[in-house]
């Protein structure tokens, strides 16, 4: 199983080599060369198996000779166990044909912890068998900062830096950031928002003598292996709702096209996935895109969903490689006008992207609205990312068809504009209860290359 660049001028690389390098040289995103397909009957025979077992028969084709068999089975069973749920990803009903998929039952109480659990220990089997090491860099809105700390402290084979914008998370997302004592990880609370703390992080992986004099490693959506992690949920769950004979669809909260991305590629293995749904916040980029109004920056606008407060969706370069019939050249083109503010989207990539992906947009009123009526209607407590997933399913959807909502983050993570909308305050996980009452550890640190670089720099060599 080879892995080659969305830009086509980086070497091929194998699982594991593509999970330690992140970004492509080219500036791309790796993939795999051809994704490996699965038959209607050995999706069938995954209904009924543990989250464990669904993850390694999903997942064990995309990994070659990189782990062995026994290996791979060991550190699944490893990433999943401090989960606090024993399903794992349990669903709930919402309505007649629409369900909503808990994603949060993780250490960090975000959707992350299912590919970030599962790396760290990938990083950590295959740091120790090459004897070597990696600093870790990477950009969060909130979920995977936290997410990555939580799996990567205390490892002796790597440092962790996370750029996240200051005054733009969360104060539970911060702390999770912030407290933990181990001393290989440190979080940057940067004077930017999350799109110039991906594009620092970017530059970074392009500034070839920094990357290498640091052994560079991304544990954001760059990395394919996070991406694989995430496709795992959507066959445990259309396996419960009567897939592979029946068809289903998705809604997915979405701000780095990472996550719905999965879903694609979960579809492209033989899912009978109907449609993917796109559900964005007032950050409408893709959304925009979408409909046909071509992929142009706006101002990020911060919003009670701070996670997918995003414009510049790192994964959807993934999508357009597929949408461009895998032209390297072309979306190399793309990314290239990017940098300038945008570009339109050709009308057969149009009419690809459409084939799989349809998109709607929520407001902060609809946001805070619906996480109001959703509770009173099934007594699910929605965080404000789940709850926009929840408003453009019900918007979007196929009465006839199956609509599984992808419920993002647990609605503790966000406990001011929850209460605000619903009057219930969404109490911690009793583990973490101690959360406020922890030190704080943070660098403030302008968005600016050069002095990121050389405050990593520094802290590598102490
Ligand atoms: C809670 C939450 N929901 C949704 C998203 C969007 O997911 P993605 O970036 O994979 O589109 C994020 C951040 O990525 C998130 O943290
Ligand atoms: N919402 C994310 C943004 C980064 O996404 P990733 O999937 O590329 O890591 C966050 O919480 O940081």
């Amino acid at each position: 199983m080879k892995y080659i660049s969305t830009r086509g001028q980086a070497p091929e690389l194998t699982f594991e080599e593509a999970m330690l390098t992140g970004l492509a040289r080219d500036g791309g995103l790796y993939i795999p060369a051809e994704i490996p397909t699965m038959s209607k009957d050995e999706i069938a025979a995954l209904a009924g198996l543990s989250y464990e077992e669904v993850a390694f028969r999903v997942m064990r084709p995309f990994i070659g000779d990189c782990f062995s068999d026994d290996e791979f089975r060991a550190i699944i069973g490893r990433a999943y166990e401090s989960f606090g749920h024993a399903a794992r990803a349990p669903m709930v009903q919402l309505a007649p044909n629409h369900f909503l998929m808990e994603l949060f039952h993780g250490p960090t109480l975000a959707f992350k912890d299912f590919a970030m659990q599962l790396i760290g220990q990938l990083f950590e089997t295959a740091l120790k068998r090459r004897g070597d090491s990696v600093t870790i860099v990477g950009a969060t809105s909130g979920d995977t900062g936290s997410a990555a700390i939580q799996a990567f402290g205390g490892l002796e084979a790597v440092n962790v830096f996370i750029l996240y914008p200051h005054g733009r998370v969360s104060e539970v997302q911060r702390r999770q950031m912030t407290t933990p004592s181990d001393a290989n990880v440190h979080a940057l609370a940067v004077d930017g928002d999350f799109d110039d703390c991906q594009a620092a992080l970017k530059d970074m992986f392009n500034d070839f003598d920094f990357r290498d004099e640091v052994k560079l490693a991304g544990v954001n959506s760059i990395n394919f292996a996070r991406v694989l992690a995430q496709v795992v949920y959507y066959f445990f769950s259309a396996v419960s709702l009567g897939a592979p004979e029946r068809k289903l669809s998705f809604t997915v909260p979405t701000g780095n096209f990472g996550d719905i991305f999965a879903g694609f590629i979960a579809k492209q293995m033989g899912l009978p996935i109907d449609k993917l749904v796109v559900a964005t916040n007032q950050n409408d980029i893709l959304h925009r895109c979408l409909s046909g109004q071509g992929y142009h920056k706006g101002d990020t606008i911060p919003s009670i969903s701070p996670s997918m407060d995003i414009q510049v969706s790192s994964n959807f370069e993934r999508a357009l490689f597929y949408a461009y019939n895998q032209d390297g050249a072309a979306v190399a083109q793309l990314m290239e006008e990017l940098k300038s503010g945008g570009f339109e989207v050709s009308q057969g990539a149009m009419q690809a992207l459409q084939e799989h992906y349809v998109s709607g947009r929520c407001s902060e009123e609809e946001t805070s609205a619906t996480i109001a009526s959703e509770y009173k209607a099934s007594g699910e407590l929605l965080c404000p990312h789940s709850a926009i997933g929840v408003k453009v399913a019900n918007e979007l959807r196929d009465p006839a068809v199956p609509m599984v909502t992808l419920a993002t983050a647990h609605p503790a993570k966000f406990p001011a504009a929850v209460e605000a909308a619903s009057d219930v305050h969404p109490p911690l996980p009793p583990r973490m209860a101690d959360l406020y009452d922890k030190p704080e550890r943070v660098t403030r640190i302008a968005n600016d290359l050069a002095a990121l670089e050389s405050h990593i720099r520094e802290q590598i060599a102490n």
